[in-house]
């Protein structure tokens, strides 16, 4: 392998072993996964259409972007600060935030993506 590919796959390993690690120590990140196959499930069961599978691996992909810059966040305050600082709550609650607003708005999209047919197939 080329020098240039194998620090390439070096550094595609680092990322992998990134996730891999804010899914061991993270529980929302763990719950972000269970919730990611619930609705993968829900999506084949209801035969959704290549449109709004789109829509919700958006929506999935936004929250768990989201939750590893959270996680990263966290590590690199409670490296900095680890003594109470309101700049590092400022910024803890801020990346909180982030999760916060990409999974309300994935929630909105997971509720005009699969209520309808859901709706229709439990009571249609
Ligand atoms: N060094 C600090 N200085 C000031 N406030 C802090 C500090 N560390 C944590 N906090 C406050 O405590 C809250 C919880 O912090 P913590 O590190 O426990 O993260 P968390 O929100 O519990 O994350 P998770 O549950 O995902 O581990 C933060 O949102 C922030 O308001």
């Amino acid at each position: 392998m080329s020098g240039w590919r194998s620090r390439e796959v070096r550094s595609f390993g680092y990322a992998l072993r990134g996730v891999a690690e804010a899914v061991r120590g993270e529980r929302h990140m763990r719950f972000h996964l269970v919730a990611a196959i619930v609705v993968a499930a829900v999506a084949c069961w209801l035969r959704l259409d290549a449109e709004d599978w789109l829509w919700l691996i958006a929506a999935i992909g936004s929250v768990w972007v989201a939750e590893l810059f959270n996680t990263a966040i966290e590590r690199v305050v409670d490296l900095a600060s680890p003594d109470f600082h309101p700049l590092a709550k400022a910024a803890k609650d801020t990346a909180s935030g982030a999760v916060l607003v990409a999974a309300a708005f994935s929630a909105v999209i997971g509720f005009v993506v699969l209520g309808p047919p859901l709706w229709e197939r439990c009571f249609g």
